[in-house]
Protein backbone atom coordinates (compact mmCIF):
# COMPACT_ATOMS: atom_id res chain seq x y z
CA UNK A 1 0.00 0.00 0.00
CA UNK A 2 1.32 3.48 -1.22
CA UNK A 3 1.78 5.82 2.65
CA UNK A 4 2.75 9.53 2.37
CA UNK A 5 5.07 9.81 5.27
CA UNK A 6 5.81 13.50 6.64
CA UNK A 7 8.00 13.36 8.99
CA UNK A 8 8.92 16.33 11.20
CA UNK A 9 11.39 16.67 13.77
CA UNK A 10 10.70 19.38 16.60
CA UNK A 11 11.98 20.88 19.39
CA UNK A 12 10.09 20.05 22.59
CA UNK A 13 9.99 21.76 26.21
CA UNK A 14 13.67 22.79 25.32
CA UNK A 15 15.22 20.20 26.38
CA UNK A 16 14.67 17.13 23.71
CA UNK A 17 13.74 16.41 20.27
CA UNK A 18 10.39 14.36 19.42
CA UNK A 19 10.38 13.06 15.95
CA UNK A 20 7.07 12.64 14.70
CA UNK A 21 5.40 11.07 11.81
CA UNK A 22 2.28 10.76 10.06
CA UNK A 23 1.27 8.86 7.51
CA UNK A 24 -2.15 9.42 5.21
CA UNK A 25 -3.10 6.17 3.48
CA UNK A 26 -5.45 6.84 0.42
CA UNK A 27 -7.62 3.88 1.49
CA UNK A 28 -8.33 4.99 4.68
CA UNK A 29 -10.58 8.65 3.82
CA UNK A 30 -12.33 9.22 7.09
CA UNK A 31 -9.33 8.88 9.70
CA UNK A 32 -7.57 12.33 9.29
CA UNK A 33 -4.12 11.92 10.01
CA UNK A 34 -4.26 7.97 10.48
CA UNK A 35 -0.76 6.65 11.88
CA UNK A 36 0.10 3.15 10.34
CA UNK A 37 3.01 1.79 13.06
CA UNK A 38 4.29 -0.54 10.57
CA UNK A 39 4.47 1.44 7.40
CA UNK A 40 6.33 4.35 9.86
CA UNK A 41 8.51 2.23 11.29
CA UNK A 42 9.59 1.09 8.02
CA UNK A 43 10.87 3.89 6.96
CA UNK A 44 12.11 5.49 10.41
CA UNK A 45 12.84 2.87 11.65
CA UNK A 46 12.01 1.50 15.38
CA UNK A 47 12.82 5.86 16.65
CA UNK A 48 9.98 6.18 18.92
CA UNK A 49 11.11 8.80 21.99
CA UNK A 50 10.08 9.04 25.36
CA UNK A 51 9.84 12.01 27.28
CA UNK A 52 12.18 13.33 29.53
CA UNK A 53 11.24 11.37 32.71
CA UNK A 54 13.67 13.25 35.04
CA UNK A 55 11.75 15.87 35.62
CA UNK A 56 9.95 16.61 39.39
CA UNK A 57 7.11 17.10 37.35
CA UNK A 58 6.60 14.01 34.70
CA UNK A 59 4.06 11.03 34.71
CA UNK A 60 5.18 7.82 33.81
CA UNK A 61 4.10 6.39 30.66
CA UNK A 62 0.05 5.76 30.58
CA UNK A 63 -2.21 3.99 28.52
CA UNK A 64 -4.41 6.92 27.73
CA UNK A 65 -3.64 10.97 28.65
CA UNK A 66 -7.26 12.44 29.34
CA UNK A 67 -7.54 16.35 28.93
CA UNK A 68 -9.94 18.36 30.62
CA UNK A 69 -11.69 17.24 34.20
CA UNK A 70 -15.12 17.98 32.91
CA UNK A 71 -18.32 15.41 32.62
CA UNK A 72 -17.04 14.30 29.43
CA UNK A 73 -13.35 13.87 30.19
CA UNK A 74 -13.72 12.21 33.82
CA UNK A 75 -16.73 9.79 32.27
CA UNK A 76 -14.23 8.58 29.59
CA UNK A 77 -11.58 8.24 32.43
CA UNK A 78 -13.56 5.87 34.62
CA UNK A 79 -14.49 3.88 31.53
CA UNK A 80 -11.02 3.19 30.80
CA UNK A 81 -9.67 2.59 34.67
CA UNK A 82 -12.61 0.35 34.78
CA UNK A 83 -11.65 -1.60 31.24
CA UNK A 84 -7.86 -1.95 33.73
CA UNK A 85 -6.38 0.77 31.62
CA UNK A 86 -3.37 3.51 33.08
CA UNK A 87 -5.32 7.14 32.83
CA UNK A 88 -3.94 10.23 33.70
CA UNK A 89 -6.50 13.30 33.95
CA UNK A 90 -5.22 16.64 33.01
CA UNK A 91 -7.07 19.63 34.64
CA UNK A 92 -6.07 23.48 33.31
CA UNK A 93 -8.45 24.84 36.38
CA UNK A 94 -8.12 24.10 40.31
CA UNK A 95 -11.39 21.79 40.52
CA UNK A 96 -13.13 19.79 38.11
CA UNK A 97 -16.50 19.26 36.67
CA UNK A 98 -16.09 22.45 33.84
CA UNK A 99 -19.17 23.57 33.10
CA UNK A 100 -20.60 22.09 35.73
CA UNK A 101 -20.27 24.71 38.99
CA UNK A 102 -21.47 24.49 42.35
CA UNK A 103 -20.78 26.65 45.41
CA UNK A 104 -22.50 26.33 48.69
CA UNK A 105 -24.37 29.51 49.82
CA UNK A 106 -24.24 30.39 53.92
CA UNK A 107 -27.30 28.35 55.57
CA UNK A 108 -26.99 25.00 53.52
CA UNK A 109 -28.01 25.54 50.24
CA UNK A 110 -25.92 25.29 46.69
CA UNK A 111 -26.46 27.49 43.53
CA UNK A 112 -25.53 26.17 40.19
CA UNK A 113 -23.61 28.93 38.38
CA UNK A 114 -23.30 26.55 35.34
CA UNK A 115 -25.17 23.13 34.02
CA UNK A 116 -27.96 22.35 36.36
CA UNK A 117 -31.16 20.45 35.36
CA UNK A 118 -31.53 17.01 33.68
CA UNK A 119 -34.92 15.29 32.60
CA UNK A 120 -36.96 12.43 30.69
CA UNK A 121 -34.32 10.97 28.07
CA UNK A 122 -31.01 12.05 29.70
CA UNK A 123 -30.71 8.18 30.77
CA UNK A 124 -27.11 8.26 30.92
CA UNK A 125 -25.70 11.48 33.28
CA UNK A 126 -29.04 9.42 35.33
CA UNK A 127 -27.26 6.17 35.16
CA UNK A 128 -23.86 7.83 36.36
CA UNK A 129 -24.79 10.22 39.02
CA UNK A 130 -27.33 6.98 40.87
CA UNK A 131 -23.87 4.86 40.61
CA UNK A 132 -22.26 7.60 42.35
CA UNK A 133 -24.89 8.47 44.91
CA UNK A 134 -26.02 11.64 43.91
CA UNK A 135 -30.08 12.08 44.37
CA UNK A 136 -32.02 14.26 42.52
CA UNK A 137 -34.82 16.71 43.33
CA UNK A 138 -37.44 17.76 40.95
CA UNK A 139 -37.80 21.86 40.06
CA UNK A 140 -40.57 23.23 41.75
CA UNK A 141 -43.56 23.97 39.25
CA UNK A 142 -46.40 25.30 41.05
CA UNK A 143 -48.53 28.46 39.88
CA UNK A 144 -48.28 29.75 36.26
CA UNK A 145 -45.24 31.31 34.07
CA UNK A 146 -45.07 34.65 33.22
CA UNK A 147 -44.76 36.04 29.44
CA UNK A 148 -44.04 39.11 28.61
CA UNK A 149 -43.11 39.00 24.70
CA UNK A 150 -43.87 42.15 22.60
CA UNK A 151 -46.68 42.67 25.68
CA UNK A 152 -48.86 39.71 24.36
CA UNK A 153 -49.98 36.65 25.98
CA UNK A 154 -48.15 32.88 24.85
CA UNK A 155 -50.60 31.93 23.92
CA UNK A 156 -51.75 34.38 20.94
CA UNK A 157 -48.53 33.88 18.67
CA UNK A 158 -50.13 30.56 16.45
CA UNK A 159 -47.34 31.79 13.72
CA UNK A 160 -44.83 30.97 16.65
CA UNK A 161 -46.30 27.49 17.29
CA UNK A 162 -46.45 26.79 13.31
CA UNK A 163 -42.88 27.59 13.30
CA UNK A 164 -41.87 25.38 16.42
CA UNK A 165 -43.51 22.26 14.92
CA UNK A 166 -42.16 22.99 11.43
CA UNK A 167 -38.56 22.80 13.10
CA UNK A 168 -39.58 20.01 14.66
CA UNK A 169 -40.55 18.10 12.03
CA UNK A 170 -37.63 19.11 9.83
CA UNK A 171 -35.00 18.10 12.81
CA UNK A 172 -37.01 14.99 13.20
CA UNK A 173 -35.75 14.33 8.94
CA UNK A 174 -31.89 14.29 9.74
CA UNK A 175 -30.05 11.17 10.34
CA UNK A 176 -28.78 11.37 13.43
CA UNK A 177 -25.26 10.33 13.19
CA UNK A 178 -24.31 12.07 9.89
CA UNK A 179 -26.99 14.96 9.66
CA UNK A 180 -24.59 16.57 6.50
CA UNK A 181 -26.07 13.86 4.68
CA UNK A 182 -29.91 14.57 4.50
CA UNK A 183 -30.88 15.71 1.39
CA UNK A 184 -31.94 19.04 2.46
CA UNK A 185 -28.35 19.65 4.39
CA UNK A 186 -26.86 21.84 1.98
CA UNK A 187 -29.97 23.62 1.60
CA UNK A 188 -30.27 24.26 5.39
CA UNK A 189 -26.88 24.86 6.10
CA UNK A 190 -26.67 27.73 3.64
CA UNK A 191 -28.72 29.81 5.52
CA UNK A 192 -29.17 31.12 9.17
CA UNK A 193 -31.66 30.06 11.42
CA UNK A 194 -32.38 33.96 11.33
CA UNK A 195 -32.50 33.91 7.30
CA UNK A 196 -35.55 31.01 7.95
CA UNK A 197 -37.81 32.60 10.72
CA UNK A 198 -37.68 36.05 8.63
CA UNK A 199 -39.24 34.14 5.53
CA UNK A 200 -41.57 31.58 7.31
CA UNK A 201 -42.94 34.26 10.61
CA UNK A 202 -44.49 37.37 9.29
CA UNK A 203 -46.27 38.70 12.81
CA UNK A 204 -43.49 40.56 15.21
CA UNK A 205 -44.62 39.12 17.66
CA UNK A 206 -43.81 35.53 16.99
CA UNK A 207 -40.57 36.38 15.53
CA UNK A 208 -39.88 37.83 19.05
CA UNK A 209 -40.51 34.83 20.90
CA UNK A 210 -38.52 32.72 19.01
CA UNK A 211 -35.84 35.22 19.12
CA UNK A 212 -35.91 35.37 22.33
CA UNK A 213 -36.53 30.56 22.31
CA UNK A 214 -33.11 30.60 20.19
CA UNK A 215 -31.23 32.72 23.00
CA UNK A 216 -32.66 30.51 25.91
CA UNK A 217 -31.62 27.07 23.72
CA UNK A 218 -28.67 28.31 22.35
CA UNK A 219 -27.05 31.69 24.14
CA UNK A 220 -26.98 33.48 20.65
CA UNK A 221 -29.03 35.23 18.77
CA UNK A 222 -30.71 33.55 15.97
CA UNK A 223 -28.53 35.66 12.87
CA UNK A 224 -25.37 33.49 14.11
CA UNK A 225 -26.44 29.71 13.33
CA UNK A 226 -26.94 28.25 10.56
CA UNK A 227 -30.39 26.20 10.13
CA UNK A 228 -28.78 22.95 10.17
CA UNK A 229 -27.29 23.81 13.29
CA UNK A 230 -30.51 24.10 14.99
CA UNK A 231 -32.20 21.11 13.53
CA UNK A 232 -29.26 19.24 14.22
CA UNK A 233 -29.24 20.21 18.11
CA UNK A 234 -32.81 19.91 18.12
CA UNK A 235 -32.76 16.32 16.89
CA UNK A 236 -30.22 15.18 19.18
CA UNK A 237 -32.39 16.08 22.25
CA UNK A 238 -35.42 15.14 20.52
CA UNK A 239 -37.51 17.68 19.84
CA UNK A 240 -38.05 21.60 20.88
CA UNK A 241 -40.28 20.23 23.72
CA UNK A 242 -37.73 18.40 25.43
CA UNK A 243 -35.23 21.38 24.91
CA UNK A 244 -38.14 23.88 26.56
CA UNK A 245 -39.88 21.93 28.75
CA UNK A 246 -38.76 18.87 30.00
CA UNK A 247 -35.06 19.51 30.21
CA UNK A 248 -35.53 21.65 33.29
CA UNK A 249 -36.93 18.21 35.33
CA UNK A 250 -35.14 17.74 38.14
CA UNK A 251 -31.50 18.97 39.52
CA UNK A 252 -29.25 17.48 41.62
CA UNK A 253 -29.00 17.47 45.40
CA UNK A 254 -25.55 19.27 46.45
CA UNK A 255 -24.86 20.74 42.47
CA UNK A 256 -24.54 19.29 39.58
CA UNK A 257 -20.71 20.00 39.96
CA UNK A 258 -21.44 17.15 42.74
CA UNK A 259 -21.15 14.28 40.09
CA UNK A 260 -17.35 15.36 39.02
CA UNK A 261 -16.27 15.39 41.82
CA UNK A 262 -17.79 12.08 42.84
CA UNK A 263 -15.66 10.46 39.98
CA UNK A 264 -12.44 12.62 40.85
CA UNK A 265 -12.80 11.33 44.02
CA UNK A 266 -12.67 7.78 43.02
CA UNK A 267 -10.08 8.65 40.50
CA UNK A 268 -7.97 9.89 43.24
CA UNK A 269 -5.24 13.01 43.10
CA UNK A 270 -2.85 10.98 41.15
CA UNK A 271 -4.72 10.38 38.22
CA UNK A 272 -6.59 13.50 37.98
CA UNK A 273 -3.98 16.33 37.90
CA UNK A 274 -5.74 20.34 38.40
CA UNK A 275 -3.93 23.09 37.30
CA UNK A 276 -2.19 21.55 34.77
CA UNK A 277 -3.72 23.31 31.19
CA UNK A 278 -2.44 21.10 28.42
CA UNK A 279 -0.16 23.24 26.05
CA UNK A 280 0.58 20.80 23.25
CA UNK A 281 0.24 17.33 22.10
CA UNK A 282 2.60 15.83 19.76
CA UNK A 283 2.08 12.67 17.96
CA UNK A 284 4.88 10.05 17.29
CA UNK A 285 4.47 6.50 15.85
CA UNK A 286 3.27 4.71 18.87
CA UNK A 287 1.46 7.56 20.77
CA UNK A 288 1.41 11.16 21.66
CA UNK A 289 3.94 13.76 23.98
CA UNK A 290 1.08 15.67 26.91
CA UNK A 291 2.82 18.84 27.34
CA UNK A 292 0.85 20.62 30.22
CA UNK A 293 2.20 24.01 31.57
CA UNK A 294 1.18 25.36 35.23
CA UNK A 295 3.33 25.21 38.03
CA UNK A 296 6.11 23.11 37.09
CA UNK A 297 5.79 22.07 33.89
CA UNK A 298 5.12 18.32 33.27
CA UNK A 299 3.53 15.50 30.73
CA UNK A 300 3.40 11.97 29.59
CA UNK A 301 4.04 10.13 26.72
CA UNK A 302 0.25 8.28 26.44
CA UNK A 303 -0.64 5.78 23.82
CA UNK A 304 -3.98 7.60 23.43
CA UNK A 305 -4.70 11.05 24.40
CA UNK A 306 -8.60 11.81 24.75
CA UNK A 307 -9.51 15.58 24.31
CA UNK A 308 -12.10 16.50 26.34
CA UNK A 309 -12.53 20.46 26.59
CA UNK A 310 -14.78 22.54 25.16
CA UNK A 311 -14.16 22.57 20.77
CA UNK A 312 -14.24 26.62 20.53
CA UNK A 313 -10.97 26.44 23.17
CA UNK A 314 -9.17 23.00 21.34
CA UNK A 315 -7.64 25.59 19.30
CA UNK A 316 -4.97 26.68 22.05
CA UNK A 317 -3.53 23.29 22.40
CA UNK A 318 -0.67 22.90 20.01
CA UNK A 319 -0.54 20.05 17.80
CA UNK A 320 2.09 18.50 16.04
CA UNK A 321 1.78 17.80 13.16
CA UNK A 322 -0.72 19.90 12.43
CA UNK A 323 -4.41 18.80 12.97
CA UNK A 324 -6.14 17.62 9.57
CA UNK A 325 -8.09 20.84 7.87
CA UNK A 326 -11.14 19.59 8.47
CA UNK A 327 -10.84 19.04 12.46
CA UNK A 328 -8.59 22.24 12.73
CA UNK A 329 -11.78 24.66 10.76
CA UNK A 330 -14.21 22.89 12.57
CA UNK A 331 -12.04 24.24 15.74
CA UNK A 332 -11.89 28.07 13.87
CA UNK A 333 -15.99 27.94 12.78
CA UNK A 334 -17.42 26.72 16.81
CA UNK A 335 -18.65 29.83 18.08
CA UNK A 336 -19.51 29.68 22.13
CA UNK A 337 -22.71 31.07 23.32
CA UNK A 338 -22.64 34.12 25.70
CA UNK A 339 -24.14 33.65 28.72
CA UNK A 340 -24.42 35.65 32.36
CA UNK A 341 -26.03 33.35 34.31
CA UNK A 342 -27.18 34.94 37.83
CA UNK A 343 -28.41 33.96 40.92
CA UNK A 344 -30.85 36.03 43.79
CA UNK A 345 -31.13 35.03 47.33
CA UNK A 346 -34.20 35.84 49.38
CA UNK A 347 -35.15 35.40 52.63
CA UNK A 348 -38.60 33.16 50.72
CA UNK A 349 -39.79 32.18 47.56
CA UNK A 350 -42.41 35.16 47.87
CA UNK A 351 -43.28 34.80 44.24
CA UNK A 352 -45.19 31.00 45.29
CA UNK A 353 -47.48 33.42 47.05
CA UNK A 354 -48.50 35.18 44.17
CA UNK A 355 -49.33 31.91 41.79
CA UNK A 356 -45.53 32.18 40.26
CA UNK A 357 -43.72 29.08 39.43
CA UNK A 358 -40.57 31.97 39.26
CA UNK A 359 -40.42 30.76 36.01
CA UNK A 360 -40.81 33.64 33.13
CA UNK A 361 -39.93 34.62 29.53
CA UNK A 362 -39.32 38.10 28.48
CA UNK A 363 -37.69 39.93 25.48
CA UNK A 364 -37.54 42.79 27.29
CA UNK A 365 -34.31 42.71 28.38
CA UNK A 366 -31.37 41.96 29.91
CA UNK A 367 -32.98 38.93 31.47
CA UNK A 368 -34.66 36.52 28.90
CA UNK A 369 -35.52 33.35 31.20
CA UNK A 370 -36.02 32.85 34.94
CA UNK A 371 -36.36 29.79 37.27
CA UNK A 372 -37.20 29.27 40.58
CA UNK A 373 -33.88 27.93 41.72
CA UNK A 374 -34.38 27.27 45.78
CA UNK A 375 -33.70 24.01 47.25
CA UNK A 376 -36.38 20.90 48.02
CA UNK A 377 -37.07 22.92 51.23
CA UNK A 378 -38.23 26.25 49.85
CA UNK A 379 -35.57 27.90 52.05
CA UNK A 380 -34.07 30.18 50.86
CA UNK A 381 -36.01 31.18 47.58
CA UNK A 382 -33.70 31.83 44.88
CA UNK A 383 -34.26 32.69 41.29
CA UNK A 384 -31.97 32.51 38.28
CA UNK A 385 -31.83 34.86 35.56
CA UNK A 386 -29.99 33.93 32.73
CA UNK A 387 -28.95 36.85 30.45
CA UNK A 388 -27.83 35.27 26.90
CA UNK A 389 -26.78 36.41 23.35
CA UNK A 390 -26.40 40.19 22.74
CA UNK A 391 -27.61 41.15 25.69
CA UNK A 392 -25.29 39.20 27.87
CA UNK A 393 -22.85 40.72 25.52
CA UNK A 394 -24.33 44.23 26.25
CA UNK A 395 -23.79 43.67 30.05
CA UNK A 396 -20.68 41.99 30.30
CA UNK A 397 -19.33 45.16 29.28
CA UNK A 398 -20.57 46.73 32.51
CA UNK A 399 -19.08 47.05 35.62
CA UNK A 400 -20.73 44.62 38.24
CA UNK A 401 -22.73 46.87 39.84
CA UNK A 402 -24.07 48.45 36.80
CA UNK A 403 -24.66 44.62 35.66
CA UNK A 404 -26.47 43.60 38.95
CA UNK A 405 -28.91 46.22 38.73
CA UNK A 406 -29.94 45.82 35.55
CA UNK A 407 -30.47 42.39 36.38
CA UNK A 408 -32.38 43.37 39.49
CA UNK A 409 -34.88 45.75 37.75
CA UNK A 410 -35.55 43.14 35.26
CA UNK A 411 -36.56 40.80 38.27
CA UNK A 412 -38.56 43.54 39.78
CA UNK A 413 -40.42 44.02 36.72
CA UNK A 414 -41.34 40.63 36.83
CA UNK A 415 -41.74 39.53 40.50
CA UNK A 416 -42.65 42.98 42.13
CA UNK A 417 -40.54 45.11 43.89
CA UNK A 418 -39.20 42.70 46.93
CA UNK A 419 -37.29 41.11 43.83
CA UNK A 420 -34.97 44.08 43.92
CA UNK A 421 -33.67 43.49 47.30
CA UNK A 422 -31.77 40.15 47.50
CA UNK A 423 -29.74 39.07 50.32
CA UNK A 424 -27.31 38.00 48.32
CA UNK A 425 -26.47 38.14 44.19
CA UNK A 426 -24.22 35.92 42.51
CA UNK A 427 -23.04 35.53 38.75
CA UNK A 428 -20.67 34.29 36.55
CA UNK A 429 -20.00 34.95 33.31
CA UNK A 430 -19.19 32.41 30.81
CA UNK A 431 -17.51 34.06 28.09
CA UNK A 432 -15.01 35.82 30.52
CA UNK A 433 -14.33 31.90 32.13
CA UNK A 434 -10.33 31.47 30.80
CA UNK A 435 -11.24 27.32 30.00
CA UNK A 436 -14.52 27.83 28.77
CA UNK A 437 -14.72 31.09 26.41
CA UNK A 438 -18.71 30.51 26.38
CA UNK A 439 -21.97 28.20 26.69
CA UNK A 440 -23.67 26.40 26.98
CA UNK A 441 -21.88 25.41 24.10
CA UNK A 442 -20.83 25.99 20.94
CA UNK A 443 -22.45 26.74 17.51
CA UNK A 444 -21.84 26.21 14.39
CA UNK A 445 -22.50 29.18 11.31
CA UNK A 446 -23.58 28.28 7.48
CA UNK A 447 -21.63 26.09 5.85
CA UNK A 448 -19.70 24.28 8.87
CA UNK A 449 -21.82 21.18 9.73
CA UNK A 450 -21.83 20.12 5.78
CA UNK A 451 -17.73 20.99 5.16
CA UNK A 452 -16.47 19.85 8.69
CA UNK A 453 -19.28 17.74 10.41
CA UNK A 454 -17.95 14.68 9.03
CA UNK A 455 -14.70 15.58 11.39
CA UNK A 456 -16.41 15.89 15.04
CA UNK A 457 -15.94 12.39 16.44
CA UNK A 458 -13.22 11.39 14.05
CA UNK A 459 -10.06 10.60 15.54
CA UNK A 460 -6.99 12.27 14.45
CA UNK A 461 -3.94 9.33 14.91
CA UNK A 462 -3.87 9.14 18.42
CA UNK A 463 -5.99 11.99 19.69
CA UNK A 464 -9.63 11.57 20.03
CA UNK A 465 -12.65 14.03 20.86
CA UNK A 466 -15.12 13.59 23.42
CA UNK A 467 -17.02 16.78 25.04
CA UNK A 468 -20.24 17.57 25.12
CA UNK A 469 -20.28 19.37 21.76
CA UNK A 470 -19.41 15.68 20.01
CA UNK A 471 -22.42 14.23 21.21
CA UNK A 472 -25.19 12.12 18.79
CA UNK A 473 -27.58 12.68 21.60
CA UNK A 474 -28.16 16.05 23.72
CA UNK A 475 -25.36 17.93 22.34
CA UNK A 476 -24.12 20.71 24.17
CA UNK A 477 -25.73 19.61 27.30
CA UNK A 478 -24.19 17.12 30.42
CA UNK A 479 -25.90 14.29 28.79
CA UNK A 480 -24.38 14.62 26.04
CA UNK A 481 -20.96 15.03 27.67
CA UNK A 482 -21.54 11.96 29.48
CA UNK A 483 -22.68 9.80 26.38
CA UNK A 484 -19.43 11.82 24.04
CA UNK A 485 -16.79 10.32 27.43
CA UNK A 486 -18.34 7.11 26.84
CA UNK A 487 -18.34 7.07 23.00
CA UNK A 488 -14.31 7.74 23.14
CA UNK A 489 -13.37 5.65 25.49
CA UNK A 490 -15.03 2.85 23.86
CA UNK A 491 -12.68 4.00 20.18
CA UNK A 492 -10.25 4.27 22.84
CA UNK A 493 -10.17 0.83 23.66
CA UNK A 494 -10.81 -0.18 20.37
CA UNK A 495 -8.22 0.79 18.86
CA UNK A 496 -5.65 0.10 21.85
CA UNK A 497 -6.87 -3.90 21.44
CA UNK A 498 -6.19 -4.10 17.85
CA UNK A 499 -2.99 -5.25 16.86
CA UNK A 500 -0.33 -2.99 16.36
CA UNK A 501 0.36 -3.52 12.94
CA UNK A 502 -2.84 -3.64 11.36
C1 LIG B 1 -24.66 28.51 32.52
C2 LIG B 1 -24.78 27.11 32.02
C3 LIG B 1 -25.98 26.44 32.16
C4 LIG B 1 -26.10 25.14 31.70
N1 LIG B 1 -27.25 24.47 31.95
C5 LIG B 1 -27.32 23.15 31.69
C6 LIG B 1 -28.39 22.37 32.19
O1 LIG B 1 -29.23 22.85 32.93
N2 LIG B 1 -28.43 21.05 31.84
C7 LIG B 1 -27.45 20.46 31.10
O2 LIG B 1 -27.53 19.26 30.84
N3 LIG B 1 -26.40 21.18 30.64
C8 LIG B 1 -26.30 22.49 30.95
N4 LIG B 1 -25.21 23.21 30.57
C9 LIG B 1 -24.20 22.57 29.72
C10 LIG B 1 -23.35 21.56 30.47
O3 LIG B 1 -22.91 22.13 31.68
C11 LIG B 1 -22.16 21.19 29.59
O4 LIG B 1 -22.63 20.72 28.34
C12 LIG B 1 -21.29 20.09 30.16
O5 LIG B 1 -21.03 20.29 31.52
C13 LIG B 1 -19.99 20.08 29.36
O6 LIG B 1 -19.12 19.08 29.86
P1 LIG B 1 -17.78 18.78 29.08
O7 LIG B 1 -17.02 17.81 29.90
O8 LIG B 1 -18.05 18.45 27.67
O9 LIG B 1 -17.00 20.17 29.02
P2 LIG B 1 -16.49 21.09 30.22
O10 LIG B 1 -17.39 20.96 31.38
O11 LIG B 1 -16.28 22.43 29.65
O12 LIG B 1 -15.10 20.44 30.63
C14 LIG B 1 -13.91 20.71 29.92
C15 LIG B 1 -12.78 20.83 30.92
O13 LIG B 1 -11.57 21.03 30.19
C16 LIG B 1 -10.77 21.95 30.89
N5 LIG B 1 -9.82 22.49 29.93
C17 LIG B 1 -10.02 23.37 28.93
N6 LIG B 1 -8.89 23.55 28.22
C18 LIG B 1 -7.94 22.75 28.80
C19 LIG B 1 -6.58 22.50 28.52
N7 LIG B 1 -5.93 23.06 27.50
N8 LIG B 1 -5.91 21.64 29.33
C20 LIG B 1 -6.52 21.02 30.38
N9 LIG B 1 -7.83 21.24 30.68
C21 LIG B 1 -8.53 22.08 29.88
C22 LIG B 1 -11.76 22.96 31.44
O14 LIG B 1 -11.24 23.66 32.51
C23 LIG B 1 -12.92 22.04 31.83
O15 LIG B 1 -12.81 21.61 33.17
C24 LIG B 1 -25.02 24.51 31.04
C25 LIG B 1 -23.82 25.17 30.93
C26 LIG B 1 -23.69 26.45 31.44
C27 LIG B 1 -22.36 27.12 31.38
Amino acid sequence: MRSTVLSLTLATGGVKRLTCVFVAHPGAPRTHGAVDRADAAEIIGQQTKSLDQEGPHMIPDVDVAVVGAGLAGLTAARALRAAGRGVVVFEARDRVGGRTWSRPLPGGAVVDHGGQWIGPGQDRIALLAEELGVTTFPTYSGGETRYSIAGRGRTEMPEADQALQELDRLAASLPPEEPWTAPSAAEWDAQTLQTWILSHVTDPASRALLRVLTTGIFTAEPDELSLLHALVYIRSAGSLTALLQDAQERRFTGGAQTVAERIAAELGPETVRLDRPVLAIEQSVDGAAVRTGGDGAGGVLARRVIVAVPIAIADRIAFSPPLPVPRAQLHQRAAPGATIKAHAVYDRPFWREHDSNGRSLTDDGPVSVTFDDSPPSGTPGILVAFVEGDEARRLGALDAPARRAAVLDRLAATFGPEAAEPREYTEVSWSAEEWTRGCYGSNLPPGAWTRYGAALREPCGHVHWAGAETSVIWMNYMEGAVRSGERAAAQVLASLSRPRSA
